[in-house]
């Protein structure tokens, strides 16, 4: 049996905003360092110790990493950065604020927007600074791969096979693997995992900074998954997720 922890980054300061983030490099908010700094605690409480970590390229994700891994004695693990973690590029929503967009064009709309499958915002054009094209940290990535805007479908595209061909190789080999990411893009790979219809995603909402554990037999189907911590708190952090979208 392996074991495989995710969690999302802690509260940025555009949770916090309400706005729609996607690829914007927004940092932690006070409360947000102090998020991760117990889900660090939680881990070691709990007696895991990892090998090898893997982030996305945004910062609120790697300082969330850091944080835990500090706080759990373990910084001195590789820790492998990489795009494909990155959340799902929110097109031309970027900085928009949800609840007034909610208010503009209809909850329903927004709901759609933000976890329909395969409906993605309008894209960003690519003289826009906004564009990932446009920003160095992606300058090693051909540029017809950065995303303009994306559906969860497109981002499940790009985090399963890196899932597959990247970190499963290391869990196989016996290492203990944590993953550092975001709302969407853990919502592509718990659908993967857990056979998550097209239809029931929708309803899935991932809190931040809770460290969720996946205990997987050898062919990586999952045995078992739980949240470490308490269960009421997370259901209401869940909950508070889902109602960002909402115009009141
Ligand atoms: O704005 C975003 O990038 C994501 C995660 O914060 O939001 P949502 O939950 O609306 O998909």
């Amino acid at each position: 049996m392996y074991k495989v922890v995710l969690f999302r980054h802690g509260e940025s300061q555009w949770n916090l905003e309400n706005r729609f983030t996607g690829w914007t490099d927004v940092d932690l908010t006070e409360n947000g360092r102090a998020e991760a700094v117990r889900a660090g605690k939680l881990l070691k409480e709990a007696g895991f110790k990892f090998d090898i970590a893997f982030t996305s390229l945004l910062t609120r994700a790697i300082r969330t990493l850091w944080t835990v891994l500090d706080e759990m004695g373990q910084m001195y693990i590789p820790v492998h950065p990489d795009w494909h973690l990155n959340e799902r590029h929110y097109g031309a929503l970027q900085g928009l604020n949800k609840a007034e967009t909610a208010a503009q064009y209809g909850d329903e709309q927004v709901l759609i927007w933000r976890r329909a499958y395969a409906v993605a915002p309008n894209p960003l054009d690519k003289e826009d600074p906004r564009w990932p094209g446009n920003d160095e940290r992606y300058a090693h990535i051909p540029k017809d791969l950065l995303p303009t805007t994306e559906c969860l479908k497109d981002t499940v595209e790009r985090v399963i096979p890196y899932w597959e061909e990247t970190i499963v190789p290391f869990i196989k080999a016996g290492q203990n693997v944590v993953i550092a990411a975001h709302g969407n893009s853990l919502r592509a790979l718990v659908k993967h995992l857990d056979h998550i219809s097209n239809d029931d995603i929708v309803n899935l909402n991932i809190p931040t900074a809770q460290p969720l554990v996946y205990e997987l037999d050898e062919r990586m189907k999952p045995i078992r998954s739980y949240y470490l911590g308490d269960a009421e708190a997370i259901a209401a952090a869940t909950a508070a997720v889902a109602n960002q979208g909402k115009a009141k």
